[in-house]
Formats: structure tokens, C-alpha cells, sequence
């Protein structure tokens, strides 16, 4: 709900199909975002239990699934999310054959390769959130540290959503300039063992939230809505999120993980060509081998 209301919010789409398992609950929350016509752009919002609902969709965004319990790992929803992604992912493709896939359900670069095997889609047309969340989150905390807008911190998180993520300090710059080589408001400037600190702080971001309110939402709404826009407006952005990364930085599994990749009307138009440290590409490869154990375990 918080994707489709971020994207209502940033007047991204015409239509609006939810579909759900729970009629009721699904009938609630459509009647509660078409209550807002008044103060939102004019969009036709829809909701059924039945997938037809969703056909001829330019976009279809996948958040079905269990959630972590307090503590619980990503992989661990694995078993119970592919059960229910072996009936999603046929069909939405049945009704919208020529649909982007956007994957936030987790574990999510997993589920964005079964999504890919499934679906039979090209793999430009299969994308998982990625590390665009986590992403985001080391841009907010260095962006607090020096007081300033996050727009200003760009910087890439790549490799799994989640615990193996691989933070990329060569491409975190404030205003251009490396973070390494800014001072903050005290004069104190960053070691590599504190960014290594703000990296375990993004790691236990969603452990943290989902103790405390039970689940994340807000974030992963807008990451979402901003993937969108550049994707059903050919903005041809650059994102770090989920695609098939075999032959890209040395990964020779058939994984999907995160890498910066430009996002258009298409779906991936290419993924950039970052310069690495070998210690970030050694643990981008070790991200790849993590995801692909337990995937070459799964039978579907
Ligand atoms: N990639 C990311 O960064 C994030 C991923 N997530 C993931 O998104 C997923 C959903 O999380 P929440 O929205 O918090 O859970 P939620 O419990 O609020 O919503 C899940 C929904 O899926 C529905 N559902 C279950 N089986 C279905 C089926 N067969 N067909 C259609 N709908 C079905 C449920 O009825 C429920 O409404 C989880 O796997 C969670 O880990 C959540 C936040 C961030
Ligand atoms: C739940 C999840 O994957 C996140 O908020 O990062």
C-alpha cells in the first residue's frame, strides 16, 4: 500500500489495479485511496481478487508475500514466498505480456531471478528494489552527519538487498567531492572504519524498524514510486537494484543482485561500468556465491 500510494502521491499512473487475496481487506483499501480523489490527480483505481483486473498493465509491482518476524533473516521467507510466486508470477504475465516486473517481495534478488525464470520475460523486463533501499539509507545518515540534503550524497550500495550488501566508499561523494576527503561541522573527518560503522547501521536498519513498528513501508514506498518514474517515463536514470548480473564484475553465477543500472521505458538499458577496489569486488563476488547457494537449492 505504501508503493501504491507513493505512486498516486507522485502522479505517476493513469490506472491503478490492486489485487490480494484478502477480498475485504483489498475492498478497504481501495475504497480509502479512491476517498482521496479530491486532493490527488485524476486516476481510475481498481482492485479483485482475480488477476484480470490487472491486465494490460505497463507496470506490475510484486510486494505479496510473508513478512520478517522480529529478528528473522530475508532468506528465511524464502520457502513461503516461492509457493505463492509460482502462482503470482504466471499470472500476471498472462494478462500483461509485455509488462515491466518490479520485485519488492523478499528475499528479493531470489525472488526477482524466479520471477525471471517464470515469467519467461527478457531479463531487461525483471527488476528487483535491490539496494536502492539501502542505498538510500547510507545517503540519509551521511547526509545528517553533515547537514545536508540528501540529494547532495550520492554514493551506491551493490550485491544482495539485505546482509551481504556491498557498500561501494570509492563512489560516496558530498557535493562531488569524496566523502573521505570532507570534514564535518565538528572538523572531524570520516575514517573507513566509521563508514564501515554507518555500513553495519544500514545492515540492522530494517531489523531495527520492523522491532519496532513490526514492518517497513515508507522507504520502500518511495524507492519504489522513484524506480517507476524513471522506468514509465524514460528517465534514464541510474539505480542500484536487482538484475541478472552474470558476466558483469566478474560474477559467473546466474544470480540476480544489485548494480548501478540505467533504468528507461525498456526496463535495464545497461548497467554502468563502475571502477571497483578489488576488496569491493571480492565481496560483490562473495554476494553472488551467498545468493546463489541458497538458490541453486530450490526446486521450482
Ligand atoms: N525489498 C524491500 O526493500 C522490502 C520488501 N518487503 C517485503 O514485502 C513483502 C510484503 O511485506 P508487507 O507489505 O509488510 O506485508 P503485508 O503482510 O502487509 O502484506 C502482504 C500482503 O500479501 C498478500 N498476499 C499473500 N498471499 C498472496 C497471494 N497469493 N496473492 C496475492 N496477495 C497475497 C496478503 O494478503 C497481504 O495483504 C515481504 O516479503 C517483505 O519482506 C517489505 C519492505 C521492504
Ligand atoms: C524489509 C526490508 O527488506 C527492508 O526494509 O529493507
Amino acid at each position: 500500500m505504501a508503493c501504491a500510494q507513493t505512486c498516486l502521491t507522485e502522479d505517476l499512473v493513469d490506472e491503478l489495479a490492486l489485487v490480494d487475496i484478502q477480498a475485504d481487506k483489498l475492498r478497504g483499501e481501495m475504497l480509502d485511496l479512491q476517498h482521496a480523489a479530491a486532493f490527488l490527480p485524476r486516476v481510475k483505481i481498481v482492485a479483485d481478487t482475480d488477476y484480470a483486473i490487472s491486465a494490460g498493465s505497463d507496470i506490475c509491482i510484486v510486494t505479496a508475500g510473508a513478512r520478517q518476524r522480529e529478528g528473522e533473516s530475508r532468506p528465511s521467507l524464502l520457502g513461503r514466498n516461492l509457493t505463492l510466486f509460482k502462482s503470482i508470477i504466471p499470472q500476471l504475465v498472462h494478462y500483461s505480456p509485455n509488462a515491466i516486473l518490479l520485485i519488492v517481495s523478499n528475499p528479493v534478488d531470489i525472488l526477482t531471478y524466479v520471477s525471471w525464470k517464470l515469467s519467461g520475460f527478457p531479463p531487461n523486463r525483471v527488476i528487483g528494489t535491490g539496494t536502492n533501499l539501502d542505498s538510500s539509507r547510507l545517503r540519509f545518515l551521511i547526509a545528517d552527519k553533515f547537514d545536508v540534503n540528501a540529494h547532495n550524497v550520492h554514493g551506491y550500495m551493490v550485491g544482495e538487498h539485505g546482509d551481504s550488501s556491498v557498500p561501494l566508499w570509492s563512489t560516496l561523494t558530498l557535493a562531488n567531492v569524496p566523502v573521505l576527503n570532507v570534514r564535518d561541522k565538528n572538523g572531524v573527518s570520516y575514517s573507513k572504519e566509521s563508514l564501515q560503522e554507518l555500513h553495519r547501521t544500514v545492515v540492522e536498519s530494517a531489523y531495527e524498524v520492523i522491532k519496532l513498528k513490526g514492518y517497513t513501508s515508507w522507504a520502500i514506498g518511495y524507492s519504489t514510486a522513484s524506480l517507476v518514474k524513471s522506468l514509465l517515463r524514460d528517465q534514464r536514470r541510474i539505480y542500484p537494484v536487482s538484475v541478472r548480473a552474470k558476466g558483469f564484475y566478474g560474477i559467473e553465477n546466474e544470480v540476480y543482485l544489485s548494480l548501478p543500472s540505467q533504468l528507461g521505458r525498456a526496463g535495464v538499458l545497461g548497467v554502468a561500468n563502475v571502477k571497483m577496489g578489488e576488496e569491493e569486488m571480492q565481496k560483490l563476488q562473495q554476494s553472488a556465491k551467498t545468493i546463489w547457494k541458497l538458490q541453486s537449492e530450490l526446486e521450482f
